[in-house]
């Protein structure tokens, strides 16, 4: 939980200080004023690049110094900072007590979930999309799956090089890779299989509500049916020819159906929709908590806008008592329901 949060030449804030309460923190503020820009700093306070996955580049202010700094203080006295300097504005610090650390072990220190309107089409999106999101969820529950996925790809990249530029490649140097990316490809499928079910478990035992409930299965390539070194040494002039490998932990799609409607999560309506990402979204906070034995900070960018005043109150039922949860909207009467003891933020 983060007990401040400051941010220095972060997109339009040039100094921001905020002293967040342990509970609900509100944003509220006219379009463009930077709610979601504050929520992006949280996020990456976590590894990876953060919930709008900018360039760095982008992220420091216009007409500033150029680089940025985004620092929290954490409950129990933990101090985390990353940002960039302006003579290399690509090129990310973390610092943790003040000590370099690769961005990698911020997962340690404090998990972040996020919901944001951009997640909206999650479902309908090709796999790719889906598969970072199981990625995301499963990295909060398995630290070492960045490792796997890291490993995974550099072979993979490897391998597909080898296979465009050598008419006749080293066959040795090919199984090798082939070898890594089967030890990596499987570790990354069990995890994420483990989240899958772990979720779907939680999903089904999750009231009907606001939420609704999300059937989970993870298809495409699975490492349940398939022998992947085998795979990839068959598939050598297939994949030469398409300049990529075609099987792997890379082509799984995670599949999402509407319990209550029995239907594939993309031909529900997008209120529907949002409510199935919401119940997602919440079940892994949950195991989050259970899993590290303490809540993530949650960060629910323009939730509350979307929902009718009942649902609304249903969500901000369940919400309390998860730890500190942000929540952005253009209006104050939408967190009224909240009652008093909030803290808040109105961004100009
Ligand atoms: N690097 C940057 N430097 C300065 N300003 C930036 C930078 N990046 C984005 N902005 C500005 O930040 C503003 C958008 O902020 P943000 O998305 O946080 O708004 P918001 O309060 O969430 O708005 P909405 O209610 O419309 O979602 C825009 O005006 C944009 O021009």
């Amino acid at each position: 939980m983060l007990t401040r949060l400051i941010l220095t030449d972060f997109r339009n804030h040039a100094d921001l200080t905020i002293a967040p309460g342990p509970g609900f923190v509100v944003l509220t503020g006219e379009n463009g004023a930077g709610k979601t820009n504050v929520l992006e700093a949280v996020s990456l306070l976590a590894p990876g690049r953060g919930l709008r996955r900018a360039a760095l580049g982008d992220m420091a202010r216009q007409n500033g110094p150029g680089g940025f700094g985004v620092a929290a203080d954490l409950t129990g006295d933990v101090a985390i900072a990353t940002g960039t300097h302006a003579a290399a504005p690509e090129r990310r610090i973390v610092r943790v007590q003040g000590s370099a650390v690769a961005a990698t072990a911020l997962a340690e220190w404090l998990t972040v979930v996020w919901l944001t309107p951009a997640m909206d089409r999650l479902f309908v999106e090709p796999a790719g999309e889906r598969r970072r999101f199981l990625d995301r969820l499963t990295l909060a529950l398995s630290s070492a799956h960045a490792m796997h996925a890291n490993r995974y790809e550099a072979a993979m990249r490897a391998r597909n090089r080898l296979l465009a530029d050598d008419a006749a490649p080293d066959r040795e140097w090919l199984s090798a890779l082939e070898a890594q990316m089967a030890e990596h490809g499987a570790a990354i499928d069990a995890a994420r299989r483990e989240t899958v079910a772990a979720l779907a478990e939680r999903l089904v035992e999750q009231p009907d509500g606001p939420f609704a409930r999300a059937g989970l299965a993870l298809e495409g390539w699975t490492g349940a049916s398939n022998s992947l070194a085998a795979d990839l040494a068959r598939g050598r002039a297939r994949d030469a020819a398409a300049g990529r490998a075609l099987v792997g932990p890379h082509r799984s799609d995670l599949v999402v159906t509407h319990l209550g409607k029995g239907q594939a999560a993309g031909l529900c309506s997008t209120g529907e929709q949002k409510a199935l990402l919401l119940g997602l979204i919440l079940a892994h906070a949950d195991l989050v908590a259970e899993r590290t034995g303490a809540p993530p900070v949650l960060l629910l960018d323009e939730v509350a806008a979307h929902l009718d005043p009942l649902r609304r109150a249903a969500l901000f039922d369940r919400l309390s008592g998860m730890g500190q949860v942000w929540m952005t909207g253009t209006e104050d009467a939408l967190f009224a329901d909240l009652g008093r003891d909030f803290f808040r933020l109105q961004l100009t």
